[in-house]
């Protein structure tokens, strides 16, 4: 595993990068007292870039996703996605970029059970105010494999398919950004396989920005980079690496 140190702004990047990090802390406060969830992450996400979280349970992997897309305020510190400042924006504001900018696959699948397939993946355009065209939502119907369950409803599909409407769902708007939480923590190999190279595939061909919490590294040698967390900090970062390899980095920080 190599160590991270030298993080953004060191390396001047050719691109703006698709989101960064920067000086980024969470704390968490209640009555029983405060949780240092992020103590200070500084990253720059490439353009079309794929990348996978790691770290032992607790380390800060869903803070992060969650401070990354917006979901949840920093304590301290900012994120920018794709030029823009999240901590300057009003509710309003944000909702647009996110619906706008970002897609997310998450492991709840959050489809609506009364519309169908096809309604679950137009409703994204429809709720940005543009009208879905019927070749849009059948071009990435297509792209997922689902082109004959445009008509079905959620609960008639298997947990793979729902996971794949999910995935139409965040391709149709084209985000800059994917954001994916143990997108396959459900689903069998053959179909997680479908699902983290159909991530790759909006890397490569599409040039957009992937960023996923995994605790599974097979999942997460579909990623070019896989970042460790440990501890609320970044432990380092390992590239192009074998799921032997990922597991090994991985046990290391769990010593
Ligand atoms: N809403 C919250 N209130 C208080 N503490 C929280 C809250 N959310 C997370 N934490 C704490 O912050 C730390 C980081 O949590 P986080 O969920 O980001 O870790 P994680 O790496 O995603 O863990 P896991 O792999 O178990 O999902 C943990 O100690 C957790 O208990």
């Amino acid at each position: 595993m190599t160590s991270t140190a030298p993080t953004y702004p060191t390396v001047v990047p050719t691109q703006p990068p698709a989101l960064l990090l920067d000086g980024i802390t969470k704390t968490y406060r209640s009555k029983a007292g405060s949780v240092d969830a992020l103590r200070g992450v500084t990253y720059h996400f490439a353009q079309g870039s794929f990348t996978a979280v790691m770290g032992p349970s607790g380390s800060g992997k869903s803070t992060l996703l969650q401070c990354a897309a917006g979901l949840d305020q920093p304590t301290t510190g900012t994120v920018v996605l794709g030029g823009t400042t999240l901590s300057g924006l009003n509710e309003v504001a944000l909702t647009k970029l996110r619906r706008n900018e970002m897609g997310f696959v998450f492991q709840a699948y959050n489809l609506l059970p009364s519309l169908t397939v096809y309604d679950n993946v137009a409703l994204p355009l429809r709720l940005t105010g543009r009208r879905p065209s019927r070749g849009d939502v059948h071009r990435v119907l297509d792209q997922v494999g689902l082109q004959d369950k445009a008509k079905r409803r959620p609960a008639e599909l298997s947990g793979g398919q729902q996971q794949r409407v999910a995935i139409a769902r965040a391709l149709i708007t084209r985000p800059s950004v994917f954001f994916a939480d143990e997108p396959t923590g459900a689903l069998d190999s053959g179909t997680s396989r479908q699902i983290l190279s159909l991530l790759r595939e909006a890397t490569e061909r599409a040039g957009q920005t992937v960023v996923m919490v995994t605790h599974d590294p097979v999942a997460a040698a579909y990623a070019e980079r896989v970042l460790f967390l440990s501890d609320g900090l970044i432990a380092g970062h390992l590239d192009r690496g074998t799921p032997a390899q990922i597991a090994a980095a991985m046990s290391s920080l769990e010593r």
